[in-house]
């Protein structure tokens, strides 16, 4: 059965609740709807993936929730607050597509900046850091600069720094979107044990059918111009998930699904 944007179960008390959340941007050639009516509750623990082509509004969505944009109209609340109130109090953390770590900084250094910046005391930071650094298994590089890591070593990096104050969101757009294919299925692998021992609420940004099918509690496919849900799929698969789990015919129908999806919100445009 197809779940729409209007159709959606309500979950209790949800972490992320949008209703009919809408975005203009006022641009030279005219206004860009780039969010339209988007409606999605997600609930604590969850692993929720966006997917869908260039300019259907994944990041401004996943903006929105971090309070880097205002919806034009709708509501949106984070943890029950509205989302300035969730970002003063550090509700999420927030992985990009490019690790953006400093260089002049060590790994250590950069995961740790959240937390100088944050004032936590100067012991607590250092247990922090050694903790999420050995949660992505980097700790034998605390004190390597980000350009003597792989690429996948830095997104790692990029991960344990936004894990470290322990926000009960992590908000991620497309953080493995620039990586090999083969590093980022074991990084992949690993995020979703670390979403298993942390329980944290996840909105995932990707482009990649399987990635989002492999990862994800639910999927949400969207369409661009104007950007807005066009399914939301419920995924069947269990929590623990081998990397085979791809070739089993439960995979490959959700995927289905998802391609369909995509498909239809092409046709429409
Ligand atoms: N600051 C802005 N000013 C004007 N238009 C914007 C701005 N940010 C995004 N847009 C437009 O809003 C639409 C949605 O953009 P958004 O970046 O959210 O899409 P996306 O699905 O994340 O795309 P991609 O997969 O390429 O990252 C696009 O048409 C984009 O050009």
């Amino acid at each position: 059965m197809r779940a729409t944007a209007t159709t959606l179960p309500e979950r209790d008390s949800p972490v992320i609740a949008a209703k009919d959340v809408s975005l203009v941007f006022g641009t030279a050639d005219g206004p860009v709807q780039a969010l339209r009516d988007v409606t999605l509750s997600v609930g604590a623990g969850e692993f929720v993936s966006f997917i869908g082509p260039s300019g259907c509004g994944k990041t401004t969505f996943l903006r929105c929730v971090a309070a880097l944009e205002t919806p034009t109209s709708g509501t949106l609340t984070v943890n029950g607050m509205d989302p300035d109130a969730a970002r003063r109090a550090r509700a999420y953390g927030y992985v990009f597509q490019a690790a953006g770590l400093y260089p002049w900084r060590t790994i250590e250094g950069n995961v740790r900046l959240p937390l100088e910046i944050m004032n936590y005391p100067k012991a607590e930071q250092a247990e922090r850091v050694a903790r999420v650094l050995e949660m992505v298994e980097l700790s034998g590089f605390a004190r390597k600069y980000p350009w003597q890591l792989s690429g996948g070593m830095q997104q790692r990096a990029s991960i344990a720094r936004a894990l470290a104050f322990d926000a009960p969101i992590l908000l991620m757009d497309e953080p493995f979107g620039a990586l090999d294919e083969i590093v980022r299925d074991r990084l992949n692998e690993e995020l979703l044990r670390l979403w298993a021992r942390t329980g944290k609420t996840t909105l995932f940004v990707t482009h990649s059918i399987p990635e989002a099918v492999y990862l994800s509690t639910r999927i949400v496919v969207m369409s661009p111009r104007p950007g807005r849900i066009t399914d939301i799929i419920e995924s069947p698969l269990p929590r623990e998930r081998p990397l085979e789990i791809r070739d089993t015919p439960e995979f490959l129908a959700i995927a289905h699904r998802v391609r369909e999806g995509l498909r239809a919100g092409h046709v429409e445009v």
